[in-house]
């Protein structure tokens, strides 16, 4: 049975708080990317709150250019944000952070005992089970558009270091989540719950939301072979870390090197 976007949009009524996103959605079988089809569409005129969801995409993306797997089974789906008086940021992680906490807690809410794996990961009984892509537009140095991609892994096979989240339903004694649709809306009244809190509560509470569910916090990370402990994020998204030195330090995610498939976390080969 295909992905039901009346079921959708009664959940998505059925659970609404805000109104920052009026989405408007639209639905393919297979995409390249979600989030390349949304920016086609906002090239053509869409406006914030557009939603796109696909069955499959034959090239998804992650960070870094890293590939994405987007089997059936999986969910796919993008929204587009402009930054305006309503929607701010200063740096394009801020509003990953905002995705990660808004879905995170919104999951938990439900149950399901979601953790973040700095910057942009969802990680559940420590393997991953989703990740978020922010694609930002930026004129004279202000953010304008943002893209927001999320994947999340439902009934599709995952990698390794993945997890679904049906499998881990299978292996509780409840089932939150009882379909796509509702993972679908979960998902997107948690991105609106994280741009609520960006905007409503600013930069500084959210980050203390997103810390209280970040799994790093206390990893050990070798910095020119110093050791350090991460004690937190900055505004601009970097990872914060105390050095034996009792020198602190600022990482970002390029200068340290992440191993593809490394859910639990070696911050291995720093450049800094
Ligand atoms: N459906 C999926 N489920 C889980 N993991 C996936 C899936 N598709 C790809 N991946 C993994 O996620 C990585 C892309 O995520 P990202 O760019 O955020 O890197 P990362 O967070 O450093 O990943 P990791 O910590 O898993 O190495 C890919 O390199 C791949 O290892
Ligand atoms: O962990 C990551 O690196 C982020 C993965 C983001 C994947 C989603 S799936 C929907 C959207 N479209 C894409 O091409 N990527 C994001």
């Amino acid at each position: 049975m295909g992905f039901n976007l009346q079921n959708l949009e009664a959940a998505l009524k059925a659970g609404r708080k805000y109104t920052y996103l009026p989405f408007s959605l639209h639905f393919f079988e297979s995409v390249s990317s979600t989030n390349q089809t949304l920016w086609n569409l906002l090239n053509q005129g869409a406006i914030s709150g557009t939603v796109v969801i696909a069955t499959v995409q034959t090239a998804g993306r992650g960070q870094w250019g890293r590939e994405w797997i987007s089997p059936v089974g999986g969910l796919y789906v993008s929204v587009a944000i402009s930054l305006d008086h309503k929607i701010e940021a200063t740096d394009s992680y801020q509003l990953t952070f905002a995705t990660a906490w808004g879905i995170a807690s919104q999951l938990r809410q439900c149950g399901v005992d979601v953790g973040i794996k700095w910057p942009n990961d969802l990680v559940l009984n420590g393997r991953k089970l989703g990740g978020i892509l922010t694609e930002t537009k930026v004129n004279k140095g202000q953010i304008t558009q943002a893209v927001i991609g999320v994947g999340i892994n439902w009934t599709n096979p995952v990698p390794e270091t993945g997890i679904n989240l049906e499998s881990w339903q299978a292996s509780q004694d409840f089932r939150p989540i009882s379909c796509l649709e509702m993972l679908t809306s979960t998902v997107l009244l948690g991105i609106e719950s994280g741009m609520e809190c960006l905007c409503r509560e600013g930069v500084k509470v959210l980050l203390s939301r997103y810390l209280d569910l970040l799994i790093n916090m206390g990893d050990r990370v070798y910095v020119n072979n110093l050791s350090g402990k991460v004690v937190g994020v900055t505004p601009q998204g970097n990872l914060r870390v105390d050095l034996e030195t009792h020198d602190t330090k600022e990482l970002i995610t390029p200068e340290i090197y992440i191993e593809p498939g490394t859910i639990s976390l070696g911050y291995h080969k720093s450049s800094v």
